[in-house]
């Protein structure tokens, strides 16, 4: 996109040449520029329809000296050949800074919120820019704690730091998301921003509406291309949110929560638009370019001298294989992965967080302390030694142990249990009220199960608890 941000100046807003559609094809576009200069590739060429919309094609290809090959950002129905088409000098440019804060917004920058229009004094900035330069980042090594157990024990969050959560259909990725945005959202101090990618559009309209009955939507962006919307959309739809964070992070000089749900179908879209303008797939289907959109999208999440970017994704694993091309690739750009487990939401231990395959970079004595790293290990090694005994526990029974094995087993099932949590956003379907818990609660507890201070308190006691104070109440 370099060239498009190259030739993004004022002088050429409006003075440049109008073409006309010459076919459509679903959502690919080709249009006509004779005799003049065709808008470089990443340009947005604009088309009004007769019914007062304007449709937004952005320059993939340059078909031949006068035609342009573009995808559509809206649905093409009622576009037709002949129709005038003007080259709006720029990429898709989007508004940003204090004016989008509470509104809800598309992929163009337009308001879905039935609000008003965004005014001519609002700033607007190209979606396609460069990550900031190595040396002007700034790696943060402090812990953002989000009050779910298992993530700032095993899987903390980095402060300006990029996390994800992988999982397969179904095992609690939005409940997740939506309880991290509660938890976090309320807590911190900067403004969020929210894109919304090819996941269902009722999820959006419920997160704006309880985003404002908890308050922070005036601190908050949504941006939505949902799965309803043409591939076009739900391609770029994450640059369009990342230049609205872009701008509070730099302009405005704020720390940004950037929520990205769902990453997957963002590389989901890429592939449909690839195979839509005729490019031959590589691995398993994918686009060619498969690494370098991920990367284009990562890169640009980034933490700057005065203001971060701390950015929370989900990441959608189809078949719940995580040697997908797609995940796999974006599994290297993250400093914390949480890795959710079909089998343990198919027991109902939520959130499903897989204790062992969940990692973050922040997980070093010489980062967390002494303290936090050891109770971490020890609780991965007490897990992982009975997930070992599983086996000869289904094939001898219990009473085959040894009694150290048998007292490993009771606490790690306790453990286990413990690392459950009630969470807000699921009180209405559990009738269970949400708790946070502080990280040294959490710390303390573990070490608690793991000497055996509770191995007379029963395993149930533990579930869906709290601080370990709940089990020892439930147990008197
Ligand atoms: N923390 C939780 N507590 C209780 N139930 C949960 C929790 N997380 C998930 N569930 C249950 O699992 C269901 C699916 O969760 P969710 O919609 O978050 O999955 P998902 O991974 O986002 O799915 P999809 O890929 O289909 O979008 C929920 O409707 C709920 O019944």
């Amino acid at each position: 996109m370099e060239d498009a941000e190259l030739q993004t100046t004022e002088t050429s807003l409006g003075g440049r040449p109008d073409g006309h559609v010459v076919a459509v094809s679903g959502s690919v576009v080709d249009i006509a520029f004779p005799g003049k200069m065709l808008p470089p590739i990443g340009h947005a060429v604009e088309i009004q329809m007769d019914t007062g919309r304007t449709l937004t094609v952005e320059v993939q290809q340059h078909v031949d000296q006068t035609k342009i090959r573009g995808v559509a950002m809206q649905e093409t129905a009622g576009l037709g050949g002949g129709m005038a088409a003007h080259d709006t000098g720029a990429p898709i440019r989007v508004p940003a800074g204090n004016a989008v804060l509470g509104r809800l917004l598309n992929v163009v920058g337009e308001p879905i919120d039935h609000g008003a229009p965004f005014g001519t004094d609002v700033p607007r900035l190209p979606i396609h820019r460069k990550a900031p330069k190595i040396s002007e980042q700034k790696g943060s090594r402090d812990i953002f704690l989000t009050g779910i157990k298992t993530i700032d024990l095993l899987a903390p969050l980095v402060q300006g730091g990029k996390a994800a959560m992988f999982g397969g259909a179904g095992v609690g990725k939005t409940v997740l998301i939506m309880e991290l945005i509660r938890s976090t959202v309320e807590h911190h101090s900067g403004i969020s921003v929210f894109a919304g990618i090819g996941e269902r559009s009722r999820e959006g309209h419920e997160l704006w509406q309880d985003l404002k009955n908890s308050g922070v939507l005036e601190r908050t962006a949504l941006v939505f291309g949902q799965m309803n919307e043409p591939p076009g959309a739900r391609w770029r739809v994450g640059m369009s949110a990342l230049t609205i964070a872009e701008y509070f992070r730099d302009t405005l000089e704020q720390n940004v929560l950037l929520l990205i749900d769902n990453v997957f179908r963002f590389v989901q879209a890429g592939s449909e638009v690839s195979g839509l303008l005729g490019r031959l797939p590589s691995r398993v289907g994918y686009q060619p370019t498969l690494s370098t959109e991920i990367a284009e999208l990562q890169e640009r999440i980034a933490s700057v001298r005065n203001a971060s970017v701390t950015s929370i994704q989900a990441v959608y694993v189809p078949a719940d294989d995580f040697t997908d091309p797609a995940v796999a690739e974006t599994f290297t750009h993250l400093d914390s992965s949480i890795v959710l487990s079909r089998e343990m939401a198919s027991q109902g231990l939520y959130p499903a967080i897989d204790p062992l395959a969940s990692t973050s970079g922040l997980l070093d004595p010489s980062l967390v302390g002494a303290e936090h790293y050891d109770t971490a290990e020890e609780v991965r090694r007490l897990i992982e030694h009975y997930r070992e005994l599983q086996e000869i526990i289904s094939l001898l029974g219990m009473e085959e142990l040894s009694a150290a094995d048998r007292q490993a087993v009771g606490r790690a099932r306790r453990l286990i249990r413990y690392l459950t949590q009630p969470f807000a956003v699921t009180a209405q379907f559990t009738g269970m009220q949400g708790v946070s818990v502080p990280l040294e609660q959490t710390l303390r507890d573990c070490r608690s199960i793991m000497r055996g201070d509770t191995d007379e308190i029963a395993e149930s006691d533990f579930y869906m608890i709290g601080a370990l104070d709940s089990a020892k109440q439930g147990a008197a």
